[in-house]
């Protein structure tokens, strides 16, 4: 009874003395999390920054924001309280005042650059990055975006403009069209031919190619992708964290277009496309199979996904701004008389089109978040295009509509940036402007649409990962008939 009275209590001190090791571990480590919590709020070199406590400590609230699709809406309201310069993670500032623009992504005076943020290099095999800036500044690119080579790409944008009018002429009467795909449809095709050799037929087919969907779905991993990296440790968990569809999703884009590029590549630089460019300089530069496959992917998105995402945002606020899309007919309807006439040369010409595709790029900017950047210190900066455009001193009333604004030119103009500035501006500047003026000339020539739901909030509920999640844009089309 007596021995057994013992062994019970030993146990009891035992279980007693893990227990205090237990707490004294819990101890040390909250001392620990505290004196860093204190020292990253109140003593880092970035504490002099305002933002929210709680995100400063460690990037959950950063990693948490960019997957929810909010992050637009997020960052802006962050700016709204705390100022022009947040500090929302340990390392990280946002900034929404347009001087910024030229400070962060512009040469500066000692000849240097920030450098973008590695982990937009992270590539491997679910993921191929885009490797295009360290090929632009060797120069394989360049050429592909030259003048005569614009040249080309226009002759490829009137074939499918007119592909994209006879499509609407004969679904149309069929009932209401749904414009976002019947864009991405237009300018999938048009960058399928030029990243890949071949377009994906969507147009022809009147259908989004099951690709384009996987596409779409893919520009997903980014932001999954950053926000894992940016937690320590976490990657090694990113196969079971990253949801099962975009993990496949971005796969299979990467697979896809290894295989499709391939393909390309042995039918040799005889086709002018971009790969052709590329491929002229392929031993030169030593690029890889992978590398390759990752170009055409970088290109595929970034020179479709964002011209669709401008035609269809232009179309929702034309549609919903009568004044506007009443003044943008007059203009183009005085200026062509049949779609033959459209060229990209008098569409430039054309006040009121710049002015509306201007007021697109700044009311619903196709690429909203930061373009980031890293300095020596390891810290990412970024300015926030949606913040910086929706910024009133910057805009008056930013969340109208007013094309007019450019014309007027009262406004601070030069702080909306789409295309970003500097080394790593959108090497497609050119040709998305050709592209977007010969569209809509063309659209607008010879359609009158009409908004089929007239309480449609584009931009309220619109989720935004790198790249905007469009929803259906349903339109009524009625072909002009009285072209002068
Ligand atoms: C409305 C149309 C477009 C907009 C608003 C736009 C905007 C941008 C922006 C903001 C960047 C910088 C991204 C960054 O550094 O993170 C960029 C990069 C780029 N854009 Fe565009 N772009 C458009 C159309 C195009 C087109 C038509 C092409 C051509 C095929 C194109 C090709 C590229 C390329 C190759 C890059 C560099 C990607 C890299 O460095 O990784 N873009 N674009």
């Amino acid at each position: 009874m007596e021995n057994n009275f013992d062994t019970k209590t030993l146990e009891v001190k035992a279980l007693a003395k893990q227990m205090k090791h237990v707490y004294t571990g819990f101890a040390i480590c909250a001392l620990v999390f505290g004196i860093y919590a204190t020292w990253i709020i109140y003593f880092h070199p970035l504490s002099r920054f305002p933002g929210p406590k709680l995100a400063i400590i460690l990037n959950i609230f950063y990693s948490k924001t960019i997957i929810s699709g909010c992050s637009a809406k997020v960052v802006k309201a962050l700016h709204d309280r705390y100022g022009d310069v947040v500090r929302w993670g340990p390392n990280e500032l946002s900034f929404a005042h347009g001087s910024a623009w030229k400070e962060i992504y512009d040469w500066r005076k000692d000849g240097k650059v920030l450098v973008k943020d590695p982990l937009f290099y992270r590539t491997d095999d679910t993921c191929a990055s885009p490797v295009i800036t360290v090929y632009t500044f060797n120069g394989s690119s360049s050429h592909a975006f030259s003048a005569r080579a614009l040249l080309e790409q226009e002759e490829l944008i009137q074939h499918y403009a007119d592909d994209l009018m006879e499509a609407i002429r004969e679904l149309g009467p069929k009932g209401p069209i749904n414009l976002v795909d019947a864009f991405n449809w237009t300018t999938f095709d048009v960058l399928g031919e030029l990243a890949f050799g071949e377009p994906f037929n969507s147009l022809k087919n009147r259908k989004t190619d099951s690709w384009i969907a996987i596409i779409l779905d893919s520009i997903k991993f980014n932001a999954w992708d950053v926000a894992i990296w940016k937690l320590p440790l976490v990657h090694y968990f990113q196969y079971w964290l990253t949801p099962k569809h975009i993990r496949e999703s971005s796969i299979q884009h990467t697979n896809q277009s290894k295989e499709k590029i391939l393909k390309r590549a042995a039918q040799g630089i005889g086709r002018k496309d971009f790969v052709s460019y590329i491929l002229a300089k392929r031993g030169e530069l030593n690029i890889t199979d992978w590398e390759l496959a990752a170009h055409s992917n970088a290109l595929i998105v970034a020179g479709s996904e964002t011209s669709a995402t401008t035609l269809s945002g232009l179309h929702y606020y034309l549609l919903t701004n009568p004044d506007a899309y009443a003044r943008l007919k007059k203009e183009v309807r005085s200026a062509f008389t049949s779609p033959e006439e459209v060229t990209a040369k008098i569409a430039t010409a054309l006040p009121y089109l710049t002015a509306c595709i201007d007021e697109t790029f700044r009311a619903y900017p196709p690429i909203p978040l930061r373009c980031r950047d890293t300095d020596q210190s390891q810290t990412t900066l970024g300015v926030h295009m949606w913040s910086v455009t929706h910024n009133p001193k910057h805009f008056v009333g930013p969340y109208a509509y007013r094309p007019e604004r450019w014309l007027e030119g009262t406004d601070d103009l030069d702080a909306s940036k789409p295309f970003l500035i500097g080394p790593r501006m959108c090497m497609g500047i050119n040709m998305a402007w050709i592209e977007l003026r010969i569209l809509m000339a063309k659209l607008t020539l010879l359609f009158d649409f009409e908004l089929v739901d007239k309480n449609l909030d584009w931009t309220g509920n619109q989720e935004c990962y790198t790249l905007w999640q469009k929803p259906s844009l349903y339109v009524r089309a009625k072909p002009v008939t009285s072209l002068s």
